[in-house]
């Protein structure tokens, strides 16, 4: 990567305390995490629970801090929250006694808009993410996807440099998880946002990502990092391109990967193997 990165992890390392049995000792979470992410790019993380990957994001929204090593957004180190990072997380977290609008508002409040202001910008991204019309629903009006829609034009509507997806569809059943998957391949197109995406599934990682960061269980270690060529992921068809040949090779890559088995016994692109259903590892 020649240009600079918008973000980029340097030997990033965390430490926790431990408590109750072996405390005083250190546990360490994350050890040497190194990625650079390019302006526009799609990058999923997937990796075994416990593996680091939600202190990973901590890190990067600026939650918490590295022991060791450091992030850098657009070549600045990263030393606390900003609106330069919009975040998604697997629960929506809406107010409930706001409708869309207004929980699409809330985060452009203190950001010295005029009122008027913020309720287009609300309303352009409802309509980015296919909610026109839905506007004045309050969430408990809204179905699991429908409120994910909403965290998502929240996250955006102030323009971040950055949005942090933590399994953000995880909650929803497989038929809308699939739909959200292309809406959000769509919104990328259509933003050029650049993309952290944390998810337990292989599938998905596959199905979103450029790249696939493959992370070991404790500590989480970069494993792999797979760059994934699909050709051109027609948005919508969705059900081919998981049975592609070449999809079910990458799966099997990071299968592997997940699994510790070396890269040799992995099967290339373009070879159809049996498929293996590994939603959670
Ligand atoms: N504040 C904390 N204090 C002590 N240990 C912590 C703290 N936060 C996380 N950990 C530990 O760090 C490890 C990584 O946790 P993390 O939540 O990042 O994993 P994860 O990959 O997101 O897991 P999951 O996929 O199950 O959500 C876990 O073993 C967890 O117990």
């Amino acid at each position: 990567m020649t240009a600079q990165p918008r973000l980029a992890f340097e030997g990033v390392r965390k430490e926790f305390d431990v408590r109750g049995a072996g405390a005083g000792q250190r546990f360490v979470a994350l050890e040497d995490f190194t990625l650079a992410v390019a302006p526009g790019e799609l990058v999923t993380v997937v990796g075994p629970s416990g593996c680091g990957k939600s202190t990973l994001l901590d890190l990067v929204t600026g939650l918490s801090a590295p022991t060791a090593g450091r992030i850098l957004l657009d070549g600045r180190p990263v030393t606390g929250p900003g609106l330069d990072r919009g975040i998604v997380f697997q629960q929506y977290a809406l107010l409930p006694w706001r409708s869309a609008q207004g929980n699409v508002e809330l985060g452009l409040e203190g950001r010295g808009l005029r009122r008027a202001e913020r309720q287009r910008i609300a309303r352009e991204h409802l309509a980015l993410v296919g909610l026109e019309g839905f506007e004045q629903r309050y969430p408990h009006e809204l179905s699991g996807g429908m409120k994910q829609r909403v965290a998502i034009a929240r996250s955006l509507a102030f323009d971040p440099e950055v949005l942090l997806m933590d399994e953000p569809f995880a909650a929803l059943d497989a038929q809308t998880r699939e739909q959200l998957q292309d809406e959000l391949l769509r919104i990328w197109r259509a933003t050029g946002k650049t993309i952290l995406f944390i998810t337990h599934g292989i599938e998905e990682a596959v199905y979103l990502g450029q790249r696939i960061v493959v992370l070991t269980p404790r500590p989480g270690r970069v494993r792999d990092v797979i760059d994934v060529d699909l050709g051109d992921r027609t948005v919508g068809s969705s059900t081919d391109l998981r049975s592609d040949p070449r999809f079910v090779a990458y799966r099997h890559r990071v299968w592997d990967a997940l699994h510790d088995r070396p890269a040799a016994t992995t099967v290339s692109a373009g070879e159809v193997a049996a498929e293996k259903e590994v939603a959670h590892v």
